[in-house]
């Protein structure tokens, strides 16, 4: 738990021992402050260095412990940090690795810190809800001043040893040997004087504009957090390490932890991290799991069309540092695309050096622009990218299957197209996967893996084991249409739209949801994808345009109520964001500023009227209970068909795709904590007042859970119907 050792005649080592990251358990933080007497008390010991087993400090705390915490646990971690401070014999920090949340307050315990050039270091709390409550509130503003300490603190950023330096958090940086290296310094410093070394000691650095620093800081991550409270707590816990000593600002730190973590937000954000690391770990419904898979090396890729998802998926491949061959089908498209993608890595490039990193990302040697499909002929891997058209990328699957060599991994990029009628043109179906990027593909974080019927377990390792490359988060999904986002993204779009013909404007709809913590709501989320992707896809469905058998209701599809208000929307020329209207009004086409719309009001209105719907008021509660429980039935229904492993799939891919706000921990982690009988029976009610919205019917599989009294959420796959057995 922590190995204490000698080094030489008169420096004490205590070493965290913790696979695989030296959490802090009590154990650990017992062992430690066990070390740090048994050194004190040895008078042959003139000086300690504290260091991490296996090249990392440590990440913190052991966040599976807070569940556990009670008002009355001692704070064992802080009084550790405080019995280093106080020992009589210089105490250095050795960082490599990562010294994160508890870890870096035990180093800011320590009297000097050495820091490998590669450790990162940080107080990532306020991301899972929490603050850093082992004085680490009360010592980093003494130590970095208030400005820096309210960016670390609020945003939960890691910075590099180069950035910690400037910063003044670390007192040296080395290459290599950095615990030999403390253990020297550790021998310099020891009889030198240690009062100026302890942070608690040192004022806060002041600053004529303290207030106005700390209000703006404040107005600043309100309007950010969105109903997040931690990054509040924080600022009012730097707050009092500028008005209180430190003993009581300790105090103050220690009531708003508790307030937090008695908060339910905190237990929703460390659901959301187990989440995020339970994703990697993918099963198949045949049982074969990430275990006994193993993913091939991709050293070069390929991608074909260089549109809005083609660039961004060529600068994630450039960014890690992939040979990348990037295809159009013309060359004003490639000029076009170059461009794009060559700005985009020049911006990005900017960002690494901004924050310390190597920007050797531009190298020009390492992706080619091509017309040609002969230059892929030896990647190892090829992601389509083409606008979703069915035929089109038939075409280029049967061209792939001639031209590629024989193993490389054909990746189709779709968010609702059947990955087996792709494969099917293909030789090699096993080796054909989908991988739905979200856009900005070079910045959003999910990447949603579906395999296909026959798609082969080293595909899907490989194309799990990109995303991780990529420094995205991998799911993997069954074949269906929209997969999971898209298909829960139907109901939950097609509840606000209804609501709009029930008497909602496109506004308050928005707002109830935003509210709730979505970056936008329904409507600007719309406005802002292009409202004629919809239109196309329901135009194939034949919902809408030429397909439409003549004489279909205007509001009804098979006996299913239906709203063709988006459709005459299309109709005209209002797309959205793009055409500067849709369901709001822009400044400009191309324009970001989202204004209620009288037309639309009186549009609205006419229609109510043709179609004989008196419009009522629809109070915040409905709005938000329709489009969130209509989305989250869908994610119960999508269970039960075994297209997500795990509720955690979901809520992974909704909070890194759809904007699902992670202080609620995600729609089946939102679904357990209000209860699920609640949402069983709110929507009975609205499937009752609206019999002919099927979605709104409640999934059996809720059903089935509430009857067997709401096991906890890692329970509830266990409960999922297994398919039948073929032997
Ligand atoms: C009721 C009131 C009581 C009052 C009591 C009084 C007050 C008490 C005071 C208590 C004060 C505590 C203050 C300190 C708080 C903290 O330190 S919170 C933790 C802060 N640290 C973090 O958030 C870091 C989290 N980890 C990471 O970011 C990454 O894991 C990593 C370190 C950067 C490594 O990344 P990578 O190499 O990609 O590996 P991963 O897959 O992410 O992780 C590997 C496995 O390690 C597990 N893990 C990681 N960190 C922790 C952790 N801190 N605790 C527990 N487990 C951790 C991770 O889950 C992985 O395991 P598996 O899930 O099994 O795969």
């Amino acid at each position: 738990m922590a190995q204490y050792r000698r080094a030489g005649a008169a420096v004490a080592v205590i070493r965290l021992h913790n696979a695989p990251v030296n959490a802090l358990s009590s154990a650990v933080v017992q062992a430690l402050a066990q070390g740090v007497k048994k050194a004190d008390l040895d008078p042959s010991v003139k000086a300690v260095v504290i260091c991490g087993a296996n090249g990392k400090f440590s990440a913190g705390a052991d966040i599976r412990t807070f569940s556990s915490l009670q008002p009355r646990d001692r704070p064992a971690l802080a009084e550790t940090v405080s019995l280093i401070e106080r020992s009589q014999k210089p105490v250095v920090a050795a960082i490599e690795g990562v010294a994160l949340g508890g870890g870096l307050e035990v180093a800011l315990g320590c009297h000097y810190r050495i820091a490998h050039a590669q450790a990162r270091v940080g107080f990532p709390e306020v991301l899972l809800g929490i603050l850093p409550a082992a004085e680490g509130t009360q010592r980093l503003p003494r130590l970095i001043g208030i400005p820096a300490a309210l960016d670390l603190i609020t945003t939960g950023r890691h910075v590099l040893a180069a950035e910690a330096l400037k910063l003044g958090i670390i007192d040296e940086i080395v290459k290599e040997n950095t615990v030999e290296r403390a253990i020297e310094l550790a021998s310099k410093v020891s009889g030198q004087p240690l009062g100026p070394r302890k942070i608690s000691l040192k004022p806060v650095p002041d600053l004529p504009d303290m207030e106005a620093i700390l209000s703006e800081a404040l107005v600043k991550v309100k309007r950010k957090a969105r109903g997040r409270l931690s990054p509040e707590m924080c600022i009012q816990a730097i707050k009092a390490a500028v008005q209180l000593p430190f003993a009581e600002g300790v105090e103050k730190e220690r009531e708003l932890f508790r307030f937090l973590l008695g908060s339910g937000q905190a237990k929703a954000q460390q659901y959301a991290f187990f989440a995020e690391r339970a994703v990697e770990k993918w099963t198949m419904p045949s049982g074969t799991s990430w275990k006994t898979a193993s993913a091939q090396p991709i050293r070069k890729a390929a991608v074909i069309g260089l549109g809005t998802m083609g660039r961004g998926i060529v600068t994630s491949l450039v960014k890690a540092k992939m040979l990348v061959v990037a295809l159009e089908q013309d060359q004003k498209q490639l000029d076009i695309g170059r461009e794009a993608v060559t700005s985009l890595l020049q911006w990005e490039a900017s960002k690494m050096q901004q924050s310390g990193q190597s920007q050797d990302i531009c190298d020009p040697a390492r992706l080619q622009f091509t017309l040609d499909f002969g230059a892929l002929r030896d990647v190892d891997l090829v992601i389509e990218a083409v606008f979703e058209d069915m035929a089109l990328k038939k075409e280029i699957f049967r061209k792939l299957s001639t031209i590629c060599k024989p193993e490389a991994f054909l990746c189709t990029n779709t968010s609702a197209l059947d990955i087996d009628e792709i494969a099917a043109v293909t030789s090699h179906p096993h080796q054909v996967i989908g991988t739905h990027f979200f856009s900005p593909a070079h910045v959003m974080k999910l990447l949603e893996v579906i395999r296909g019927h026959h798609t082969s377990p080293t595909t899907i390792a490989t194309a799990m084991s990109l995303a991780k490359t990529l420094n995205k988060v991998g799911v993997l999904v069954g074949n269906c249409f929209g997969f999971v986002g898209n298909r829960m993204m139907a109901p939950y779009v097609e509840q606000a739209i209804f609501l709009l013909e029930e008497g909602c404007k496109p506004e308050e709809v928005d707002q109830a949801v935003e509210g709730f913590g979505f970056h936008m709501g329904p409507f600007r989320m719309l406005d802002l994808a292009g409202l004629d992707v919809g239109w196309r896809s329901r135009k194939g469905q034949g919902l809408t345009g030429p397909k439409l058998a003549p004489g279909t209701p205007a509001r009804q599809r098979e006996s299913r109520r239906y709203s063709p208000l988006p459709d005459f929307l299309c109709e005209q020329g209002r797309y959205g964001q793009k055409a500067g209207k849709g369901w709001y009004l822009y400044e400009k086409p191309g324009g970001r500023t989202a204004n209620p719309d009288p037309w639309l009001y009186n549009f609205l209105s006419e229609y109510r009227e043709t179609h004989g719907i008196k419009a009522r008021f629809v109070d915040q509660e409905e709005i938000l209970e329709r489009c969130l429980y209509a989305l989250i039935n869908e994610g119960f229904q999508i269970l039960a068909d075994r297209i997500a492993s795990a509720p955690e799939d979901i809520d992974v891919i909704y909070i890194y795709g759809y904007g699902w706000p992670t202080h609620r921990g995600g729609p089946m982690f939102h679904a357990s904590t209000v209860g699920l009988p609640h949402v069983l029976s709110r929507l009975q009610k609205y499937s009752e007042a609206h019999p002919d919205i099927p979605k709104l019917q409640p999934s059996p599989f809720l059903k089935k859970l509430v009857a067997l009294g709401s096991p906890p959420l890692r329970e509830w796959v266990s409960h999922v119907r297994q398919p039948s057995s073929k032997l």
